[in-house]
């Protein structure tokens, strides 16, 4: 039996209910022209996801349903199968799908299994559904489920399986981390070659606050053809299915042979048109891109999708010469164009000729505009101001902070004046360390850096380089030695151990949950290793004040991390 399928990979926004009607309705005219039998969506369509506490909201989840019941009406004249994600409310709410066809809801799935690990909470909200839902279309059988369904193991995908199905469907929202493209194209492979079923698998796409969703949905057969949409931005596949093949597979395969008991589903029917002839089956397109530029395309998308869905145009940063701004300048070009971003010098008597130099010839490589502002007055002027009352206390951070702080206003200042957003250049390494001033260089509304380590960033800085074939950031910027240039001679290796130790540690402690002797025993010295987490637990305060970064790691510092402040457990 030949189906011809459709995905749309979209980029909705959360709580936007009208614009992702919008983008809905033009994907089903899109499967109506390409003759699709059914259009798949990628979960939550109409709210977006995640919701998060919008779902709390009566008058949200009822503007929900309208759209649903607009979505419906579209559908009129049509024998598309359409598969949608709402957000189905009786008194209690459901994460789930309705199968539409001719202005008519067939059915609904409620998801089964609701992640709420890592940056998932969806039990907070929703009641999990109980029954496995099955489409019959004469001897055709096709399973819906929704993202964390298929991840589980003997979740509603075998049920579904078991009774049948052929083909099966997931709508998802998976946010991207760097290491989630290999582990989710080897789970739906599995899925797919150990049930012999068809799969169409649609993500979402977009930026969404601190999550970043890449695409990537996939069509996979039970031989293990994979057909994968582009990722990081939207596209719409047409596949032509041939159904039997799942029959044949297990068939030839007996994988379902045995299992007699029927699995407690709950069947709908609907009449899907078939067609003759198999007209569009691509050839495998499944593809393994760099982690460096996963992690840059994954940075740009969230920096776009951020500004532009919160109403910005352009952003501001200060431009110091070190390697965070001028990385963080060079994916705000890639992700807005050199016409909306500001870079602003701000030198003090300490910033270097080097420094200065450095800035300038990113700012020109760029090709962006920049502002100089020195802050000498104001500093002179707050140490004039605090003099009678700090007295003959010695300089220390105090000043240092100073002129962080100083950096913060003009850059606030000139968000507040222009509508700019400002963008925080800390990175992940600092941000565990607390080496970053509180209200100074962390003042800004995204940090798109804060969930990479310095060393990461030099090798995503160094990939920019090359895939512009240019050297876009100045070869000083990877040569000289990181500062923050807030006192004569600084380095950050003063307070820092060299980054490499530093990111070893730290990685293990936060992604692997290592405690302190598994570190020490990896080989790293126990009195780095203690100063390392009393460091990072001593600056719990300052990541909770912090702006929200990108998450691109398998943890993050945001939703995924939630250590207490007040905290004397010490490893
Ligand atoms: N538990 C707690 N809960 C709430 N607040 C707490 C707190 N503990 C301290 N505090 C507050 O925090 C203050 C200390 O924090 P803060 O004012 O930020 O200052 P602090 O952490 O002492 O100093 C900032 C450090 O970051 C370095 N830095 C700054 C800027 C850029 C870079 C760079 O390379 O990128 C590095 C700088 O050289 C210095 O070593 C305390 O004075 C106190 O007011
Ligand atoms: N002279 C300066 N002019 C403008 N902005 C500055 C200046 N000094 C610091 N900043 C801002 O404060 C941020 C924090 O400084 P920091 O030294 O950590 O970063 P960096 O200089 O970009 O990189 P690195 O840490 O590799 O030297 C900078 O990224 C920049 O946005
Ligand atoms: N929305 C979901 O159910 C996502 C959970 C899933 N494990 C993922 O990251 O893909």
């Amino acid at each position: 039996m030949i189906i011809r399928t459709a995905m749309a990979q979209i980029n909705t926004t959360v709580g936007d209910l009208e614009g992702n009607k919008k983008i809905i309705l033009s994907s089903i005219d899109s499967a109506r022209s390409a003759g699709a039998g059914i259009l798949l969506f990628p979960e939550l369509t109409i709210t977006g996801y995640p919701p998060e506490d919008l779902l709390l909201h009566t008058g949200f989840l009822r503007d929900n349903i309208r759209v649903l019941k607009e979505v419906e009406a579209y559908t009129t004249g049509s024998d598309t199968m359409v598969v949608v994600g709402f957000v189905d409310f009786s008194l209690e709410i459901y994460n789930a799908a309705a199968i539409i066809q001719n202005g008519e809801i067939k059915g609904v799935y409620r998801k089964m299994n609701l992640p709420n690990y890592s940056v998932f909470d969806e039990r907070r909200y929703f009641t999990p559904g109980s029954r496995p839902l099955i489409i019959m279309s004469g001897s055709l059988k096709i399973g819906v489920n929704i993202c964390e369904d298929i991840w589980v193991p003997a979740g509603p995908t075998n049920d579904q399986a078991i009774a049948g199905a052929n083909l099966i469907l997931n709508l998802s929202a998976s946010p991207f981390t760097s290491t989630k493209n290999l582990t989710r194209m080897s789970l739906l492979q599995t899925r797919a070659m150990e049930y012999s079923c068809c799969m169409l698998y649609c993500n979402h796409v977009g930026g969404q606050d601190e999550l970043v969703f890449d695409g990537r949905s996939t069509a996979i057969m039970p031989d293990g053809h994979r057909i994968v949409a582009r990722s990081f931005e939207e596209d719409f596949l047409v596949i032509d299915i041939d159904t039997d093949q799942s029959t044949r597979y297990n068939l030839l395969e007996g994988k379902r042979k045995g299992y007699c008991k029927k699995a407690e589903v709950e069947e709908i029917n609907v009449i899907i048109p078939q067609r003759k002839h198999q007209e569009f089956l691509p050839e495998e397109t499944y593809r393994v891109s760099s982690e460096e530029d996963d992690l840059i395309d994954s940075l740009v998308l969230g920096l776009r999708d951020y500004t532009k869905k919160n109403g910005f145009k352009k952003v501001v940063l200060g431009l110091s010469g070190g390697m965070d701004s001028s990385l963080v300048a060079a994916l705000a070009v890639k992700a807005l164009g050199k016409e909306n971003v500001i870079g602003v010098m701000m030198p003090s008597r300490i910033t270097s000729d080097e420094s200065k130099k450095d800035a300038v010839e990113l700012a020109k490589n760029l090709g962006i505009e920049t502002f100089e502002i020195p802050i000498e007055s104001v500093f002179d002027s707050i140490n004039g101001l605090m003099r009678p009352v700090f007295s003959d206390r010695t300089h220390d951070v105090t000043e240092e902070n100073f002129q962080a702080r100083i950096r913060g206003i003009i850059l606030m200042g000139l968000s507040n004046k222009f509508g700019w957003l400002v963008l925080a250049t800390g990175n992940k390494s600092e941000m565990a360390t607390g080496y970053a001033t509180l209200y100074g260089d962390m003042a800004g509304g995204l940090a798109i850096l804060k969930d990479l380590y310095k060393t990461q960033i030099y090798r995503i800085a160094k990939r920019i380089n090359e895939q512009t074939g240019t050297e876009i950031i100045p070869r000083n910027v990877f040569l000289k030695a990181p500062t923050a240039e807030l006192r004569e001679g600084q380095k950050d290796q003063d307070s820092l151990p060299p980054y490499e130790i530093l990111d070893g540690i730290l990685r293990l402690y936060i992604e692997e949950s290592f405690s302190l002797d598994e570190i020490v025993s990896k080989g790293f010295d126990r009195e780095t290793v203690e100063y390392v987490l009393r460091l990072l637990q001593r600056s719990e305060y300052k990541r909770k004040q912090g702006a929200p970064g990108i998450k691109v790691s398998k943890r993050a510092f945001g939703k995924d991390w939630r250590m207490p402040i007040t905290n004397k457990y010490r490893d």
